[in-house]
C-alpha cells in the first residue's frame, strides 16, 4: 500500500514538485515518507523541505536503503549521468518509475543491467492539485505487485491510463505537454479581453472558468466535443464568427500540428539520447 512505502525522488524540478505536492496534500501521504535527491542546488533543496517538510538531500549524500520506489524525474539528457551513478546504490526491492520523455524502459534496464522493475509514468504538472491524467508502461521485468504499486501512486495524483510503451510518446503529446497548450490559449484569450477592456484578472478568471467548465462538459455528457461545440455555436452568431477567426487562422490545424510535433519529439529525445536504436 502506497501509505506504508517509502519514496526517493531523484530530481527535484517542477514535475517532481507537482508529484509531491500532490501526494501530499491531495494523497495525504506523510511528508517523513517522501525524499527528493536534488544535484548542487541547495537553494532548491532547502525550498522543498521547508514547503512540504519532506527530507532532501544532496545527490552525494543519497542512501536508498530504506526506500521502496526511486522515482527518475531528471531530465532526458541527464539519464544516463544519473542511472550510471544510481546503480551502485539501487537494491533489488527498488520498484524504478521513470517521469522522463522519451526514455525508453529497455534504455534503463540495460543501464542498470539488473532485472530492476522499470515502470514509465507519464503525468502532468496538474498533479499539484491532484488532477494529473497519467500514463504507465510497464518494462519487462515488472510484476504485477510493482504495477499495482504504480498505478496507485498514480492515482493518488490524479487519473490513470495503462498504454503501452509505443503510445507513450503520443501520449506525452496530449497529456504531459498539454497543459502548456491550455496555458497558453488561455494568454492569448486573457490578451484580447484586456485589448478590448477587461482587467486581467478578471479576463483570467472568466477565461479559465469557461476552459474548466468546457472540459467538465466533455468529461460528463456524452456528446462528442464536436456535438458540443455545435450546440454553442448559432448559425451566423459570435461563436460563428469566433470560429471562422480559428479555421481561417490555421487554429484546428495549430493544435493537431503541437500534439504531433511535440510526441515526435519525445521519439527523438529517445533517439538523441540512447544509444540504442528507437522503438
Ligand atoms: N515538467 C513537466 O510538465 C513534465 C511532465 C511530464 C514529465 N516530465 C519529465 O520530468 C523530468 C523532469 O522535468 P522537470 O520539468 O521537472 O525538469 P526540471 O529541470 O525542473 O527538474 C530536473 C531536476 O533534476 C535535477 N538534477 C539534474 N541532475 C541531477 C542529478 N545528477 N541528481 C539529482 N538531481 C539532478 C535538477 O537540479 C532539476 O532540479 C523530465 O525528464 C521531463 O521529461 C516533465
Ligand atoms: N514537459 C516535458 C517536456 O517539455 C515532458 C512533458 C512535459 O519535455
Amino acid at each position: 500500500m502506497l501509505k506504508y512505502k517509502n519514496i526517493a525522488f531523484i530530481g527535484a524540478g517542477s514535475m517532481a514538485e507537482a508529484m509531491v505536492s500532490g501526494l501530499i496534500n491531495k494523497a495525504e501521504m506523510s511528508p517523513d515518507r517522501i525524499t527528493a535527491v536534488n544535484h548542487t542546488n541547495e537553494e532548491r533543496r532547502i525550498e522543498l523541505s521547508s514547503k512540504y517538510k519532506i527530507q532532501t538531500v544532496a545527490f552525494e549524500e543519497i542512501s536508498l536503503r530504506n526506500k521502496d520506489v526511486i522515482i527518475l524525474a531528471v531530465k532526458p539528457k541527464q539519464a544516463e549521468a544519473v542511472l550510471q551513478r544510481l546503480k551502485s546504490v539501487l537494491q533489488d526491492h527498488h520498484v524504478i518509475l521513470s517521469v522522463l520523455a522519451g526514455i525508453s524502459t529497455r534504455y534503463i534496464e540495460e543501464i542498470l543491467e539488473k532485472p530492476f522493475p522499470v515502470i514509465r509514468v507519464m503525468p502532468n504538472t496538474s498533479s499539484m492539485i491532484g488532477e494529473s491524467i497519467t500514463g504507465i508502461s510497464a518494462g519487462k521485468y515488472v510484476e504485477n505487485d510493482d504495477l499495482d504499486l504504480a498505478q496507485e501512486l498514480s492515482k493518488a495524483i490524479g487519473k490513470v491510463k495503462i498504454i503501452s510503451e509505443k503510445q507513450m510518446d503520443v501520449f506525452t503529446g496530449i497529456a504531459g505537454s498539454g497543459p502548456a497548450y491550455f496555458y497558453y490559449l488561455l494568454e492569448h484569450m486573457e490578451d484580447a479581453a484586456v485589448e478590448y477592456g477587461l482587467d486581467r484578472e478578471l479576463a483570467r478568471d472568466i477565461a479559465a472558468q469557461t476552459l474548466y467548465g468546457a472540459s467538465k462538459m466533455v468529461m460528463e455528457s456524452d456528446d462528442s466535443p464536436a456535438e458540443l461545440r455545435k450546440k454553442v455555436t448559432s448559425p451566423n452568431g459570435t461563436t460563428a464568427a469566433g470560429l471562422q477567426a480559428l479555421k481561417e487562422n490555421g487554429g484546428g490545424d495549430a493544435i493537431e500540428k503541437a500534439v504531433k510535433n511535440a510526441a515526435r519529439r519525445s521519439r527523438s529525445l529517445r533517439k538523441e539520447f540512447e544509444k540504442v536504436p528507437a522503438l
